[in-house]
């Protein structure tokens, strides 16, 4: 340990300084979303994008366990079963699929990424890419937006209750589950990295792994809010893909 080192609680309020104004929950399209300003067919592109994003989070944490110590590994290998469930048709991402039927989008349409922004796809690969790429100590940081999310949650939920109600409230449950699954892994993760900060440089670590986080977050809503040009100029969606490659 060096003399250099920031307190935990120091570490933690500059963290929450970042994400108070970094969050994706500050972004133009999130609050709209929670003032219930979307259309329709915009809730539902949120929907089907974030749904990519859903399923890349137990691909970039099984990537991530292969780098941790044994006994971190055995911890974050339950945010792997949270997503999978311990069978199909359970856990985190069917709960997703269920906001997409919620939503009035199918399985297919998610699964083909039918309605998947670009920028939502290149966002989010980013993220998995950073945590392949960095030692497992800057992916474990990377995850620390989630001191933040589960506060969003309950907001969340109300919003789509009050300014959606066309939205089957079936479709909700997973963001009750994340409001308290997101601050138990965050704190978590902020264990973990405490027991490994050796030097003031780790702590820095810890921050920019965070910022980038935030940017991530951050693209994935730009991706959605994007001025919405006439449909032929529309960027192009998953379904465009695969018909132009002849799928
Ligand atoms: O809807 C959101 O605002 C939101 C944000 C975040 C986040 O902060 O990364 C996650 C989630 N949801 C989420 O559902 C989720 O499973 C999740 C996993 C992770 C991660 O970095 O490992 N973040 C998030």
């Amino acid at each position: 340990m060096t003399a250099d080192l920031w307190t935990d609680a120091e570490l933690e309020r500059r963290l929450e300084a970042l994400l108070a104004r970094r969050y994706h929950h500050l972004h133009p399209f999130n609050a709209r979303m929670h003032a219930g300003q979307l259309s329709p067919d915009e809730l539902r592109e949120w929907v089907a994008s974030r749904y990519y994003y859903q399923q890349c989070i137990p691909v970039k944490d099984s990537l991530l366990m292969a780098k941790l110590p044994e006994d971190a590994r055995r911890e974050w290998l339950t945010r792997v079963q949270y997503h999978d469930g311990p069978a199909p048709g359970q856990g985190g991402l069917e709960a997703w699929r269920a906001l997409g039927r919620a939503v009035g989008l199918g399985r297919d349409t998610l699964d083909t990424h039918a309605l998947l922004r670009p920028g939502a796809r290149f966002a989010t690969d980013a993220y998995v890419n950073f945590v392949r790429d960095r030692p497992w100590f800057d992916g474990v940081a990377s995850s620390l937006t989630e001191l933040y999310a589960h506060r969003i949650m309950p907001v969340r939920t109300v919003a789509f209750e009050t300014h959606y109600p066309w939205v089957e409230p079936a479709g909700l449950a997973y963001f009750r589950s994340r409001a308290t699954q997101a601050g138990v892994e965050a704190s978590g993760a902020l264990a973990l990295l405490r027991a490994h900060t050796r030097t003031h440089e780790d702590q820095r670590r810890i921050v920019r792994a965070v910022q980038f986080k935030c940017e991530v977050l951050w693209s994935l809503l730009d991706s959605l809010d994007a001025a919405r040009p006439p449909a032929a100029a529309r960027p192009l969606t998953g379904q465009h893909l695969a018909a132009e490659v002849g799928a």
